[in-house]
């Protein structure tokens, strides 16, 4: 079996998603999950592109120990000591580079000649070097680059001091084949290409993410970069679940393994989904809905008399579990605390107080608490940032009557400390709870989803809302759960503006 490394970019090229934008406590509690999951490297973000993503990327370097913690930079001295300054606290940091080498990104885009091109990329691995040991460069667009000019640059690259080569399909626009060819030309016209690992980086636009990541594995790669649940910028990067979990189903055929912790791919993907609001459609393969359930007559005879009839992956392989009962209203703080580590938080011992009391108040509503509802007090309570200033909901009351226009009365706290109250009608009752909240902030802003989802079954489920919106005409989005749709709707409403008050009011997107 070849170890294959994987490179989890779930924090760079994942925010890159339309309308996602993380938090510095949403993006560390990530790579501690990413980090427990087993990634061999985290790229943790982009330090150059704002404050915030500075400051997310030092704060998860200052913290995370076994994964090495990447950062990206374009090819320029400015931004190379951004991400120098950001992950130099690693106990073992990368530095990211990369330029563009396709005809098209150098005449078009960089408005540089090929030569130029070299003459940049190699300058600026020596720099990096200067700072860090472990450079990783990326050929921008490798997929649709001339093959002998992109054997030239990666020659000299190595030559300068790049520990990694990744050959990224930047637009999703390669076939396996193809893709499979470039890695083999590589490997067999770069002299010095044994002395690094070979990466590959693909985009989902034609549907082929993966199995055009195979294929480089095939013809030579030794790392994948990829992300949980396949997010990305347009149609998303490689699931390295699906990767993983393909490597063990398969290991007949694929000589491939990875260090991925499989149990812990399921808690990872929900965390994600949750945190990001790119919910998980329902047949994705691996932590879909529905990967795990069998609905026709046929399926379900097979299954009772032998699951593999239809079934080649068992749910517990990747963390699914049936019955996830677990803890109620006369549970004490040592099973608390013991379900806490095996879900994956480390909490401070004010956090474990704040998390204990919030579980025994559901546990007075709810009669059973499942791991998926402690799982998200856990993650509410892991990146509450209340005590900042901010919009505080106050209190609301929704009058709805079939005959009338539903009406909602708000109370806010706002983030100068004043109590401020309006009441607006809508067409429904969110509608109503809506129009009064903006009323009342004063922000533009501009609603673009609203998604509404339960945790777990039964009628005393916990309500979770993920909204998108422009406020301010910045893009946002906002996430809040509670017991109640409509406190659910509030709280994912006041979180989006939030994230906007911040920005502006640090000057950056940073907490
Ligand atoms: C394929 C990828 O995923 S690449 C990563 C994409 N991620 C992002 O873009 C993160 C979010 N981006 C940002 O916040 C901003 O674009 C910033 C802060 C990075 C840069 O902002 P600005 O300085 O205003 O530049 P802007 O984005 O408008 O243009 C990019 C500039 O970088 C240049 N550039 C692009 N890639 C590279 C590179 N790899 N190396 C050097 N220069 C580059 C472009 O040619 C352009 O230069 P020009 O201003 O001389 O024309
Ligand atoms: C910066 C590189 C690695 C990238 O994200 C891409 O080319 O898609």
């Amino acid at each position: 079996m070849t170890q294959i490394k994987i490179f989890d970019t779930t924090l760079r090229d994942g925010e890159q998603s339309p309308g996602v934008n993380l938090n510095q406590l949403e993006k560390l509690e990530i790579a501690k999950h990413l980090e427990r999951l087993g990634v061999d490297v985290m790229e943790a973000g982009f330090p150059a592109s704002s404050q915030g993503d500075f400051e997310a990327v030092k704060k998860i370097a200052e913290t995370i120990k076994s994964s090495t913690v990447a950062a990206l930079a374009r090819a320029n001295k400015q931004d190379i000591d951004r991400a120098w300054d950001a992950i130099q606290y690693a106990q073992k940091p990368r530095i990211h580079v990369f330029i563009a080498t396709s005809p098209i990104h150098m005449q078009d885009k960089l408005k540089k000649t090929p030569t130029e091109v070299i003459d940049i990329a190699v300058n600026m691995v020596r720099y990096a070097k200067t700072k860090c040991n472990d450079i990783e460069w990326s050929a921008e667009d490798a997929s649709r680059s001339d093959l002998q000019f992109l054997a030239t640059i990666i020659e000299k690259v190595i030559d300068a001091g790049a520990t990694v080569i990744n050959l990224p399909d930047t637009v999703g626009y390669t076939t396996p084949k193809e893709y499979g060819e470039m890695f083999r030309y590589i490997k067999e016209n770069v002299p010095n290409i044994n002395q690094v690992d070979l990466s590959t980086h693909c985009h989902d636009d034609l549907g082929m993410a993966l199995a055009n990541s195979i294929a480089a594995v095939q013809n030579g790669a030794t790392q994948v970069e990829g992300t949980i649940n396949g997010i990305g910028e347009r149609a998303g990067n490689a699931a390295l679940e699906e990767l993983a979990v393909a490597f063990k189903i398969r290991e007949d055929f694929y000589p491939y393994s990875t260090n991925l912790v499989l149990k812990e791919i399921k808690r990872t993907s929900d965390l994600i989904s949750k945190f990001t609001g790119m919910v998980v459609p329902g047949n994705k393969a691996i932590v879909g809905r529905n990967a795990f359930a069998h609905e026709s007559g046929i399926h379900q005879d097979g299954v009772l008399k032998n699951t593999q009839t239809y079934e080649i992956i068992t749910p517990a392989l990747v963390g699914v579990q049936s019955n996830n009962l677990v803890l109620g209203k006369h549970s004490g703080r040592h099973a608390f605390k013991d379900k806490i580590d095996q879900l994956g938080f480390t909490l401070t011992e004010e956090k474990l107080a704040d998390a204990f009391k919030a579980f025994k108040q559901l546990t007075d509503r709810k009669k059973e608490v499942t791991d998926d509802d402690l799982f998200v007090i856990l993650m509410d309570i892991q990146t509450d940032v209340s005590n900042r200033k901010q919009y505080q909901l106050l209190s609301f009351q929704v009058q709805y009557d079939s005959r009338n226009l539903p009406t909602a009365t708000v109370t806010l706290k706002t983030p100068a400390g004043d109590e401020i109250e309006t009441a607006q009608t809508g067409n429904g009752s969110v509608e109503a709870l809506y129009n009064t909240i903006e009323a009342l902030i004063s922000e533009p802003i501009q609603l673009t989803d609203f998604n509404l989802s339960s945790i777990g079954k039964g009628t005393d489920a916990l309500a979770e809302v993920h909204v998108n919106m422009n406020v301010d005409n910045i893009p946002v989005s906002g996430r809040g759960t509670a017991q109640d749709v409509l406190e659910a709707a509030a709280h994912a409403f006041l979180n989006a503006v939030n994230r906007v008050f911040f920005t502006h009011s640090s000057s950056q997107k940073s907490e």
